[in-house]
């Protein structure tokens, strides 16, 4: 971001760790539950998606026209990201409300152009990181828009007045957030609003693709949409809380979803350590680069036979020991990365699928509708682009 290192771009590990360590404890599962009660900031912005997917239905049914999940989606990820982690939601959920049905139902995400632009560079960066340099400077030449510009300095403005209102109050009694706890740990406050938006960008983009590809499928899969509301049903009329282990078939979405959603297709690159590997009987010397991408993992038809199609039953087969952990099938996914740099957010990506799952399964605004392509189709980066970044859905 700019002149900035981020928690992503960081390659040295103790500025990395000051970093990711002050913000950990926002992921924790019992702030997220508590996120994701009755007034929690997570079940407000789930029932809000919710109400307006139902009331676009009802205006496309009436109009015959389709409906974009995906920018539905992104303005869902948007608002919970800023909202959880910021304490105040950017507004994506909340923009368009005032225009007429019609072109609300047209509208783009207004910050999209924030987004795709980070989403761009991402193409160039297995490049050598002189190649790298030399690309990404010719493609900001060319592709920035005064559009683009106007979302940068939207963005910049946004987490500027977060940062500075956290600021203004004492340090002992500001409220705990991810700007707080980087204050906190002696972050500078310039810094601390490029680690906002980098974060913003970071939980937007990939949860909104993964989401949306999971509806995309229960659209398609409409017996897997009635095995979830049966199972969700049951688990109503049992006690309130229900574990998720008590809800397998949510649980198998969620994993499939996760395992065919491409958010990160491309490889995870590490360099090797100074002893050298031993991969199986090859030697791999130091400072090698290695990688492993999740398109190949995930779609390895040794793993998951028929990779490509949504059957989330194929984490049930065997029955529902462990949690549904099955050790073969896991060792293959890698939607969040592994290891000492894997994903910071992953618990509050999850706990954002799982709440607005339940919650769109729960209203049957699903029910009946049909994609309008037969499958989804990438632009394969490190980021990857749904093409034409749409996903239209339709009720005939
Ligand atoms: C379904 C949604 C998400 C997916 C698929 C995803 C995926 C990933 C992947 C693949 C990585 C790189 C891991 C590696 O190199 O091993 C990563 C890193 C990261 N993610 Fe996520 N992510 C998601 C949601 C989020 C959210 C919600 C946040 C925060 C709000 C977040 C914050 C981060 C950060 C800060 C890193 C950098 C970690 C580091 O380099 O130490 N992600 N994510």
């Amino acid at each position: 971001m700019g002149p900035v290192t981020t928690i992503f771009s960081s390659l040295d590990t103790d500025y990395r760790d000051l970093r990711a360590k002050a913000v950990a404890p926002l992921f924790s599962t019992a702030r997220l539950r508590n996120a994701s009660l009755h007034g929690g900031v997570i079940q407000e912005c789930v029932s809000e998606f919710v109400t307006q997917l139902a009331s676009l239905k009802a205006d496309c049914k009436t109009n015959h026209a389709k409906l974009d999940i995906l920018d539905q989606c992104a303005r869902l990820s948007l608002d919970v990201v800023t909202g959880y982690l910021l304490n105040e939601p950017y507004g994506g959920l909340a923009e368009h409300q005032q225009l007429p049905m019609e072109k609300r139902r047209n509208a783009k995400l207004s910050i999209n152009p924030f987004i795709f632009a980070i989403v761009g560079f991402s193409r160039f960066s297995l490049l050598p990181n002189w190649l790298f340099k030399f690309m990404y400077s010719l493609y900001s030449r060319f592709s920035f828009s005064e559009e683009v510009g106007r979302c940068f300095v939207s963005m910049d403005s946004f987490a500027r007045r977060l940062v500075s209102q956290t600021l203004e109050v004492d340090p002992a009694k500001r409220q705990d957030s991810y700007q707080t706890r980087l204050l906190a740990a002696g972050i500078t406050p310039a810094e601390t609003e490029v680690q906002c938006q980098a974060v913003v960008f970071a939980g937007s983009d990939s949860t909104a693709v993964k989401l949306a590809t999971i509806l995309f499928h229960l659209v398609q899969n409409q017996d897997c949409l009635r095995r979830l509301k049966e199972e969700l049903q049951a688990a109503e009329t049992e006690d309130e809380g229900v574990a998720l282990q008590e809800q397998p078939y949510l649980l198998a979405v969620i994993k499939e979803g996760l395992r065919v959603g491409m958010a990160n297709p491309t490889r995870m690159t590490r360099v090797v350590p100074s002893k050298g590997m031993l991969v199986g009987d090859v030697y791999i010397p130091p400072g090698t680069i290695v990688g492993v991408a999740p398109y190949i993992v995930h779609h390895d038809p040794a793993v998951f036979p028929d990779p490509f199609a949504f059957r989330p039953e194929r984490w049930l087969e065997g029955g529902r020991d462990n949690g549904l952990k099955r050790p073969n099938m896991d060792r293959s996914l890698l939607m969040f990365g592994a290891g000492l740099r894997a994903c910071i957010g992953r618990n509050l990506a999850q706990k954002q699928l799982t709440e607005t799952i339940k919650a769109v399964v729960k209203s049957s605004v699903l029910e009946g509708a049909r994609t309008c392509q037969k499958r989804i189709e990438l632009v394969e980066w490190f980021n990857a682009e749904i093409k034409g970044h749409t996903l239209d859905i339709e009720w005939p």
